[in-house]
């Protein structure tokens, strides 16, 4: 367990346990930073060590910050590291004086891959041993209070977890602080968990069996049924879109189970932020706030955090979260792409793709006669005999057509006048960033909520095409040939005219922006 201020040089604390308190939890004693200034309110924020939670709770992170609050980020150990190598994150939070990371264990073995399926063990790893080092940690550091170092801050006033680490709010009332929970996917994908009991009560789940092609667990039949037991889902709904975790044949599945658990464990929570905006996902959220009283939907969070930065009276341009070293030759290669002709291929931080799949979607693009820029981390490729390397002819026939990279800056990217159309795996980053770019999709959702999100493209937003639950070059060369060709100008339109929703939601005035300051407040007003 380590504390660095992200100054530099670092700040380090001696190790827990030679610790002494430093600091009473009376007031009076922490109340000044100089002999004037009150302190400000001091929020431990603490991801899912995952690229796609980090990313998105560093920028809510460094949103507090421009506020003037104190945050302590708690990261794994082992991401801690990425981000020094490949994020940068060390420029871009020093002028944040009051902004400073501390790490724990994610309890796995540094060779983990933490990828595909099994990054699910990040998460029931940490249930298991999170709850005793988050303890430990929180005493030994009397909760992060310094009152001896060169600046001085309050131990914690609220705590905002992500929403799947119940172990961290049950430290957080065993100790007596209040806290605040953050779901990093969509309402949408929150809401169909929130309502599992329901939809197990109703028969819709479990599934009753192996696929002969093993591509799900359930009959295509059943998979096209509606689900009718989540409220204000029912008309579009059915069993392929409901998030992946459903995919049981036991309902006491250990990892059902525990989404299960943590999703209704929200309501336990002071508040529930969402990265999302009211005229994308009102209906749903409104939904929820029947049961979580107050939600403060704030985003799309990259792009509301550009937006305050610009406000602030020291903007910077560096906000990469990334655990990747981010290749920028690309954006190079796409200044020479005429207007809306590239692809973009992207499938996250987490998907795996065997060579089968990883073959028909090279020839579905390469078939489309379109030009595309693929993103392949260099762990993302599962072939026989643990072979990794991406075949020759994929790389040598990739040179007349596009362009590969091992980790993009994609938020760029996105915005890049080039880009047509994104092929991605409808993670709930990526689905925000490319709808805020107005640029359509096609969906491949490989777990999680991405199955949700996918069908919310297609189907509710109307900004892009679903290819669940296949994997074939001829399906692709179609899709491809719909969002560029045939539908482009209606899928268009609708992205344009989500992404003018999503400026307005961050604009002074607009929703999210008026519930981040709602939010300030309200963990301004936790300090008793
Ligand atoms: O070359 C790349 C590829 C991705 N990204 C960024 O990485 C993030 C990826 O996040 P996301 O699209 O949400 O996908 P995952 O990495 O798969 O995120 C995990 O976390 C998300 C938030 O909870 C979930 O929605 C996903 O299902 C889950 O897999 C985005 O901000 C991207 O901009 C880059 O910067 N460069
Ligand atoms: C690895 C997954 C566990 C839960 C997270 C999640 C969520 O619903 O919060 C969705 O997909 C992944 O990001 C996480």
């Amino acid at each position: 367990m380590r504390l660095d201020s992200c100054t530099v040089p670092r700040v380090k604390l001696p190790l827990p346990g030679c610790l002494t308190p430093r600091f009473t939890f009376e007031m009076g004693n922490e109340e000044k930073a100089g002999d004037t200034l009150p302190l400000p309110p001091h929020v431990l924020i603490f991801p899912l060590p995952l690229q796609g939670h980090v990313i998105s709770m560093l920028k809510l992170a460094e949103l507090l910050s421009i506020s003037g609050l104190d945050v302590t980020f708690l990261a794994s150990d082992y991401n801690y590291g990425r981000l020094l190598r490949h994020a940068s994150v060390q420029s871009r939070f020093a002028k944040y004086p009051g902004f400073q990371f501390a790490t724990i264990s994610d309890g796995l073995p540094t060779d983990h891959p933490r990828s595909g399926d099994v990054v699910l063990d990040i998460m029931m790893s940490l249930k298991a041993c999170g709850y005793s080092q988050f303890k430990e940690l929180m005493v030994s550091t009397n909760c992060f209070g310094s009152s001896t170092s060169d600046r001085r801050r309050r131990p914690i006033t609220c705590l905002i977890m992500d929403g799947v680490l119940s172990f961290a709010a049950i430290v957080a009332e065993e100790i007596g602080y209040p806290y605040i929970y953050f779901r990093t996917v969509g309402a949408c994908s929150f809401w169909a968990n929130f309502n599992i009991q329901q939809v197990i009560n109703a028969g819709e789940v479990p599934l009753r069996g192996k696929d002969e092609d093993k591509v799900t667990y359930w009959r295509k039949e059943e998979m096209d049924l509606s689900v009718t037991s989540v409220p204000g889902m029912e008309a579009y709904l059915r069993r392929r879109d409901l998030p992946a975790f459903f995919r049981v044949n036991d309902v006491n599945d250990p990892v059902f189970q525990t989404i299960n658990i943590e999703t209704r464990r929200s309501t336990k929570a002071k508040a529930l932020v969402l990265n999302t905006f009211e005229d994308l996902e009102g209906t749903t959220l409104n939904e929820i706030r029947k049961h979580c009283p107050t939600v403060f939907s704030i985003g799309p969070l990259h792009a509301h955090l550009k937006a305050r930065v610009g406000e602030s009276p020291t903007p910077s341009s560096n906000h990469s979260g990334s655990f990747w070293e981010e290749d920028r030759s690309c954006v190079t290669w796409l200044d020479s792409q005429p207007p809306k002709s590239v692809i973009y291929v992207s499938f996250g931080s987490v998907t795996l793709l065997t060579r089968d799949e990883l073959m028909e979607f090279w020839y579905g693009l390469v078939n489309s006669g379109q030009k595309f820029l693929w993103v392949m981390r260099p762990d993302s490729i599962v072939g026989q005999n643990g072979d990794r390397q991406l075949p020759a002819e994929i790389e040598e026939g990739t040179k007349a057509r596009g362009y590969i990279v091992g980790w993009a800056p994609q938020e760029e990217v996105l915005a890049h006048p080039a880009i047509g159309v994104f092929l991605t795996h409808s993670g709930w980053n990526s689905t925000l960033e490319s709808m805020f770019a107005g640029v359509p999709m096609i969906c491949w959702p490989y777990f999680a909520d991405q199955t949700i999100n996918s069908r919310f493209v297609s189907e509710v937003w109307k900004i892009g095409l679903d290819m669940k639950d296949s994997c074939d070059r001829v399906v692709i060369e179609r899709m491809v040939r719909e969002t560029m060709e045939l539908r482009r100008d209606e899928l268009l339109e609708r992205a344009d005219h989500m992404a003018k929703l999503g400026r307005k939601a961050i604009s002074e005035g607009g929703s999210s922006y008026c519930n981040l300051d709602r939010l300030i407040e309200f963990i301004r007003s936790m300090i008793v």
